[in-house]
């Protein structure tokens, strides 16, 4: 099952779990009021209802394009290097949108106050990420995911660094929404 948490702010490494003292969860409900996140539980997936479902969902978003990424050292080119950048606080013009199969990690997504929520995946978790919402990815101590990402046409998987982003119309189009209310 997927969690979500507010993260205390200690430096130590990003795999671990980094809970405050007493845990904060939030339910996936208030985590999409808070942040416009999506999820959508897919523990089903090998089962013709789940592949059903998913088929539907990708109809009714219009991905057409369709991959799968593993991150570990054996099967991640430049692991280090693209494990740094999945973590540097970024956007994108585009939904984030994860499929995990195994394995599992830490989203993390900044709340309207500017507070890191962690969102832990573990398999049959789809997260939609908006567009120009600040986030990061990393593994935890497991070291290794397996997910599908989709994407509405052309992938483009290119992050924007804050604060640089700040200025960026998808950036100015989530506040806007942040402020009215998802
Ligand atoms: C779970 S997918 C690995 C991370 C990633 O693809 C990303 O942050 O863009
Ligand atoms: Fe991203």
């Amino acid at each position: 099952m997927v969690q979500a948490w507010y993260m205390d702010s200690s430096t130590e490494d990003q795999r671990l779990e980094h809970h405050k003292d007493p845990p904060e969860f939030l339910s996936l409900e208030k985590l999409y009021k808070l942040t416009g996140v999506e999820y959508f539980d897919f523990k089903n997936l090998e089962s013709p209802d789940g592949k059903e479902t998913l088929e539907k969902l990708k109809r009714d978003r219009g991905y057409t394009f369709e991959d799968q990424i593993t991150c570990s050292k054996e099967c991640l080119p430049n692991y280090n290097e693209k494990l740094k950048s999945f973590f540097t606080e970024h956007l994108h013009t585009d939904e984030e949108i994860r499929l995990v199969l195994e394995g599992s990690g830490y989203f993390d997504v900044r709340d309207a106050s500017d507070k890191w929520i962690r969102i832990q995946v573990v398999p049959g978790d789809l997260l939609i990420i908006p567009s120009g919402i600040y986030h990061r990815f990393t593994l935890d101590t497991n070291n290794f995911i397996k997910a599908k990402r989709f994407f509405v046409g052309e992938p483009v998987w290119t992050p924007h660094n804050r604060p640089l982003a700040d200025e960026m119309d998808c950036r100015k189009s989530y506040v806007e929404i942040l402020q009215r209310g998802f």
